[in-house]
């Protein structure tokens, strides 16, 4: 398992080492001991497959608010997508900022989010799917978004995205209230 740290501290690409053979590959994608070997102690309790069927699809930006913050670790089960996390801890030193990995069934790379980032994704194939792990359970009262288009993400979209009725009338990062705080690490 190859892991990268990346512009966000705490936000980490992950390659699970995959072994081809003449029927195809194996890879583990969730392994505790292993991924607390490299200093990831996640404990998570839901796993979430969610399929979108139009190329531009765009899920996000959302987050779950204390005390049912969630941490994510995302993989893209079936065709492209672009998975973007954006750091909303208030004080930190990359508030607002974002980084965005392309993720697909090919490459068969994985995002570790943290606590305290939106997370969002765009598609880039047809019927393209999503399975993501969370630290938290789904809490409808903390259920959370920020508008798609206000961090200053680069989707790599070519048109408008397809939104859901929630996201299109999310608030722009401007607007927002963060409830989430940045805490120095020891
Ligand atoms: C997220 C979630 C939704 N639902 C239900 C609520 C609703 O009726 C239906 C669709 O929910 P949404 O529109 O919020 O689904 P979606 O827009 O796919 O939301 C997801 O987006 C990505 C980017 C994330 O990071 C996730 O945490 C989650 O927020 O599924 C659950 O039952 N459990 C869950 O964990």
């Amino acid at each position: 398992m190859k892991i990268t740290e990346t512009a966000l501290p705490g936000v980490l690409l992950i390659e699970p080492r995959r072994f081809g053979d003449d029927r195809g590959f194996f890879s583990e994608s969730w392994n505790r001991k292993t991924f607390a070997t490299h200093g990831i102690h996640t404990e998570f309790v839901q796993d979430n497959h969610s399929m979108s069927g139009a190329v531009g699809t765009v899920r996000g930006l959302h987050f779950q608010a204390p005390p049912s913050a969630q941490a994510k670790l995302v993989r893209c089960g079936r065709g492209v997508l672009v998975d973007v996390a954006v750091d909303i801890r208030r004080g930190s030193p990359t508030y607002g900022q974002w980084v965005g990995y392309e993720l697909s069934f090919d490459n068969g790379l994985q995002l570790l989010i943290p606590e305290g980032f939106l997370h969002g994704f765009a598609t880039r194939t047809p019927d393209t799917e999503i399975i993501y792990k969370c630290s938290d359970y789904y809490d409808a009262t903390a259920d959370g978004a920020v508008a798609w288009d206000s961090c200053g993400i680069d989707w790599g979209l070519t048109g408008d995205p397809i939104l859901s009725e929630k996201d299109a009338a999310a608030p722009a990062l401007a607007d927002f209230d963060s409830p989430f705080t940045y805490e120095a690490a020891p």
